[in-house]
């Protein structure tokens, strides 16, 4: 028993010290991992605003995007918050009293003082942009077109955020602006691995962009621009269509088919049934449509629906006009475009009306044959099966899925292979799929041209890490603690 007693007293594993050291490893170990992950913890999120009114053609959208204050410049963090739409039509169609075009957005300005925070209204930048309908204002009328931007930036000035200017953005911005979009959403620049070209049809024009490689780029300066975000280098193809949104290519259209003096127009691009009054000056009244535009426009004529989807397709083809192509290949006017790239993500009007046609995942003979369906339908089934929707919309879902088809494939040259890599969005990630969100990015330089130093470690892995070595630190220790222990048992033995 003696003995016994002696062996515990003599043998450090059972020490008061021993047992101490390990309670103190044990506690450091803890405190250390602790320490750790919260050092690496989200403070309390606290988050910046950014305002972007899209100022198109048919119509003003106010958006509101929002992001974690610390993380701005990591890829995908800013995202949509919220969106109103202005009611009434673009700021463009307030020619006639441009100070009504200011006042039309006050509504959706009072929206986004609420959801702003107050303590962030000052800081938080306000842009407008404006995209082909003032670029047609400024064609027709400069002076009108520098009232209805002053009316509007008197309002926006008024508003307690940060003005940052209001402007006509050109075609090269519009189309570059949604390819950033799209694949920043898509997470997509970070990676340096491919990207989404950008499909953009507005009321007025519309915009075809995607990456391509070097060679032949240099055919085109116009159509060419360069980014380098996050480290990685883009030589973009851009181009855009004024006149052939899907407002504008509706007139083109119809004029061509419509000669002065004739009481009626029979249109292919209608459903069978549809019968409307319209005026000459209406379908002239834009700068789009001046060729041809006869000197006497006062009269009347009746737009009667014929419902084939065929006839539409090759009365549409006319409005694409060939007239020889300078480059090594054009897609159409003679504008220069190299071979095309997808994925294709294709959004605004393109998304309406393939969304309300359901042809949003059908190949390029699926859509022509169901083409072929909606149009022949009568105009008075049509309204009967889609009671809540706009008559103005309604009646022109014809006519724009057949611009649609004939864009894509007499314009742009998609094949049915090709069509396949089409993918028709409205939004990513509850982002709207558009130009303003790539337009507040670069203003607010918050994509970097050269990816941002980031620790070695991710700090799951540095944690773990952490944890890994502490304990191997920990068993080396008890090992070496433990060693001491025969020897001191074998000396009570000897003793
Ligand atoms: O880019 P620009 O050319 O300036 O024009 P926009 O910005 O005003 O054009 P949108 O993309 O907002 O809309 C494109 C067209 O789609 C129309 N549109 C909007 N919602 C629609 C819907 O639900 N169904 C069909 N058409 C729709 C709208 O009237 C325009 O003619
Ligand atoms: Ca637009």
């Amino acid at each position: 028993m003696a003995e016994q007693r002696e062996m515990k007293e003599k043998n450090p594993w059972h020490s008061a010290v021993v047992i101490l050291i390990t309670v103190l490893g044990i506690t450091a170990i803890v405190a250390l991992v602790t320490t750790a992950v919260l050092q690496n913890k989200p403070l309390l999120q606290k988050y910046k605003y950014g305002i972007v009114l899209d100022a198109g053609s048919s119509h003003t959208a106010v958006y509101i995007y929002e992001w974690p204050a610390e993380k701005e410049n990591d890829t995908g963090r800013v995202h949509q918050k919220h969106i109103c739409k202005v009611l009434g039509p673009g700021i463009s169609s307030y020619s006639h009293s441009p100070e009504l075009a200011g006042e039309s957005l006050r509504t959706c300005m009072k929206q986004a003082e609420r959801f702003v925070p107050i303590r962030r209204h000052r800081e938080t930048p306000l842009y407008l942009g404006a995209t082909a309908g003032m670029r047609l204002l400024s064609m027709e009328n400069q002076n009108v077109c520098d009232q209805v931007l002053g009316s509007v930036e008197k309002v926006l000035r008024s508003t307690p955020f940060s003005y940052q200017g209001a402007r006509i953005i050109s075609g090269q911005e519009e189309g570059a602006f949604g390819w950033i979009t799209i694949n920043y959403l898509d997470d997509r620049l970070k990676q340096g691995s491919g990207t989404t070209g950008a499909l953009d049809l507005g009321g007025a024009s519309t915009q075809i962009t995607f990456a391509t490689n070097q060679e032949g780029m240099g055919e085109s300066a116009e159509n060419t621009v360069t980014f380098r975000l996050y480290g990685n280098d883009y030589i973009l193809y851009t181009h855009s269509f004024l006149c052939y949104g899907k407002d504008q290519a509706l007139k083109k259209t119809l004029a061509q088919q419509a000669q002065v003096g004739n009481s009626s127009v029979l249109d292919p691009c209608f459903n069978e049934g549809y019968s409307v009054d319209r005026n000459y000056s209406s379908v002239y009244s834009s700068p789009c449509i001046m060729a041809g535009k006869p000197l006497e426009t006062g009269y009347s004529f009746t737009h009667i629906g014929k419902g084939d989807a065929s006839q539409c397709q090759q009365a549409i083809r006319r409005i694409f006009t060939n007239p020889g192509c300078n480059f090594s290949r054009c897609s159409f006017n003679g504008v220069y475009q190299p071979p095309i790239q997808g994925p294709f993500g294709a959004f605004s009007a393109f998304y309406f009306v393939m969304n309300f046609l359901n042809l949003t995942s059908d190949s390029l003979e699926g859509t022509r044959e169901k083409m072929e369906r909606y149009c022949s339908t009568p105009w008075h089934q049509i309204k009967q099966q889609h009671p809540g929707v706009k008559e103005k919309y309604l009646a022109e879902y014809c006519f724009s899925g057949n611009y649609i088809l004939s864009l894509l494939t007499d314009g742009y040259k998609f094949t049915s292979e090709t069509w396949s890599t089409i993918t028709f969005i409205k939004k990513i990630s509850g982002s709207d799929a558009g130009w303003t969100l790539g337009y507040m990015l670069n203003l607010t330089n918050m994509i970097p041209a050269e990816a941002p130093d980031s620790p070695p470690l991710p700090h799951a892995g540095y944690v773990t890490l952490l944890l890994f070595i502490s304990l191997v630190i920990f068993v080396i220790f008890l090992f070496s603690v433990k060693s001491l222990w025969p020897r001191c048992t074998t000396q009570t033995q000897i003793i």
